[in-house]
């Protein structure tokens, strides 16, 4: 089986308006001219990331515009949709939260990124996501045919232990709708995609904003790496849809040839040993 994946590298307006019809526009030619099945939308697509604004932007889920923009795309063009994140009203809290819409228009699933960021990152920006947003605790997976797909949300990308607890739950790609930081997405992007894939011997696909003049201005360079470890698509810094195939008999290949699920050492890593 095959999955052709397209990563929406859109650029991020200050109109939630030309932002939804910008994303929706772009998911027809994903469909329609790219042929993908798989549309991924990057972390906070519908507006601009800045902390004054999230509680003016934010929505109810599943009942709220960007909800109903995504569905409709979703059945109109019959392609499965990993709806970016968009900040979601809840109870009186804010959420970081992607959803994802099957070719019907249904709601397939819902992840609350669970990792805030929390960082002076390189020096020149600093988030205190905790401030503005609630965690969430729940992973949260959903099928194309038998592959199942795993999702965080940008920072959690650089959790190990999150994205193997999603191969153990028997996903077999990993996407990430995700906003970086440019000093730190140069450093640390391109690697962290190829440590998940390598350490989960799974598909992995990154999806940033293009790069605009924003407070956090994103990286770019939207990404999907194969269970080697290997970059098979990569976008520029610009708007622009990247495709790649996520070829599963490879998975079966790499797992064959390096089998290193079944040759851990669990007993060795609670560090309940002594050492010498
Ligand atoms: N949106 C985020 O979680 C920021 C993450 C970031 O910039 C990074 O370097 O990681």
């Amino acid at each position: 089986m095959t999955i052709k994946i397209a990563l929406i590298q859109l650029r991020v307006v200050d109109s939630k308006e030309k932002n939804l019809k910008n994303a929706c526009d772009l998911i027809r030619i994903a469909k329609k001219e790219k042929e993908a099945n798989l549309v991924v939308l990057p972390e906070c697509f519908n507006a601009p990331y800045t902390a004054d604004t999230l509680q003016d932007v934010a929505e109810e889920i599943p009942g709220g515009q960007t909800c109903r923009a995504l569905s409709n795309a979703a059945r109109d063009f019959g392609v499965h949709v990993v709806g970016g994140s968009i900040v979601e009203s809840c109870g009186g809290r804010l959420y970081n939260t992607c959803t994802v819409w099957g070719p019907e228009g249904d709601l397939v699933a819902t992840y609350r990124k669970v990792h805030l960021c929390d960082s002076s990152l390189s020096g020149k920006t600093t988030i205190a996501e905790t401030k503005l947003f609630t965690a969430g605790s729940q992973y949260a997976t959903f099928s194309i045919g038998d592959t199942r797909i795993g999702l965080g949300i940008c920072w959690d990308m650089r959790f190990a232990e999150f994205a193997t607890a999603y191969r153990t739950l028997g996903c077999d790609v990993l996407i990430y709708p995700a906003l970086c930081d440019v000093p730190t997405g140069e450093l640390h992007w391109e690697l962290l995609a190829k440590a998940r894939a390598l350490d989960n011997q799974a598909f992995v696909a990154f999806c940033s904003p293009a790069r605009t003049h924003a407070k956090l201005i994103p990286y770019g360079h939207s990404l999907v790496v194969d269970p080697w470890g290997q970059v098979i698509q990569r976008a520029t810094e610009f708007q622009e849809i990247v495709v790649a195939d996520l070829k599963m008999q490879e998975l079966a290949d790499v797992r064959r040839r390096i089998p290193v699920f079944e040759q851990k050492r669990a007993d060795m890593y609670e560090l309940k040993v002594g050492y010498s």
